[in-house]
């Protein structure tokens, strides 16, 4: 069987068509879809989609409803209102879901991220934040990466470099836990291997500002839930797919790690 990918787009999204052409290159069969197509009764339909038409849903980068209220906010309010209990279904039922910088914010958002609840996998408020950038500007430019997960996460697993460069884009993209409770977190998501990328300076040392773009508690880059399904991330492996989308000779660049690794675990079963 084919494996279907849906990257979901509402106005001001912006990243849904290199997130598509990765997965493509990648010979599965991906496609954006907007959030409309999975509830207006105004579509045509051959446009009409559900959630389980799809093995794997990402929630891509961008700008989505203008960064209003705050970054991420109006899309997971939709997200919530039309699809909350499929997407709760489909986390539950191990399927990869994968949000990319504004996608990661969709996730926090939504509180299907720090996720640390196996049996509700949308929390009824968020639990953590993606916080205005310490700088307070939106801050553009490649990140070193270290991968630190220990082979939980579905999106890193096939991963076998320590640092990665993957660009950032962003102004609302400083991790933050509710005050007072940040070494609990810390401990828990250590605990369970839920941190998957740290910013490090080029030598591979944490490293604050500029290497850490934004101010992130403990230099998180981006973290997946308890079971491994969920993943968000700041930083922006579409964007560092391909070897010429960062001037390299080769065809594929570190970006590519991701895809194949979600791809790869889909295909045991698919
Ligand atoms: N590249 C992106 O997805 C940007 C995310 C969001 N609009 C921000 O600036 O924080």
């Amino acid at each position: 069987m084919d494996i279907r990918v849906a990257v979901l787009r509402i106005e001001g999204t912006n990243c849904e068509d290199e997130t598509v052409r990765a997965f493509r290159a990648l010979g599965v069969e991906a496609e954006a879809v907007h959030l409309k197509q999975f509830y207006s009764d105004m579509i045509k339909d051959d446009e009409v989609r559900s959630v389980w038409d799809y093995h794997c849903l990402v929630f891509p980068g961008g700008f989505s409803a203008g960064d209003y209220v705050r970054a991420g906010a109006i899309f997971s309010a939709r997200v919530k209102s039309v699809l909350r209990k499929d997407l709760e279904e489909f986390i539950k039922e191990g399927y990869p879901v994968l949000g990319i910088c504004n996608g990661f914010q969709v996730l926090v958002e939504l509180g299907a991220l720090p996720g640390f609840d196996e049996d509700k996998p949308i929390a009824e408020e968020p639990q953590m934040a993606l916080a205005i950038n310490d700088s307070n500007r939106f801050e553009c430019r490649p990140t070193f990466l270290k991968h630190e997960n220990r082979g939980k996460c579905v999106f890193t697993r096939k991963l076998k470099k320590e640092i990665v460069m993957y660009p950032v884009a962003h102004a609302e993209g400083k991790v933050v836990f509710p005050r007072g409770k940040e070494e609990e977190y810390l401990e828990r998501l250590i605990e369970n291997d839920q941190i998957v990328f740290r910013y490090v300076d080029p030598e591979g040392n944490y490293a604050s500002y500029p290497w850490n773009p934004n101010g992130s508690f403990y230099n998180i880059a981006g973290i997946c839930n308890v079971k491994g399904n969920v993943f968000g991330l700041m930083p922006h492996p579409e964007r560092a797919f391909f070897g010429w989308q960062v001037g390299r000779e080769e065809e594929f660049f570190d970006g590519k790690y991701v895809f194949e690794s979600v791809v790869d675990y889909l295909r045991k079963f698919y």
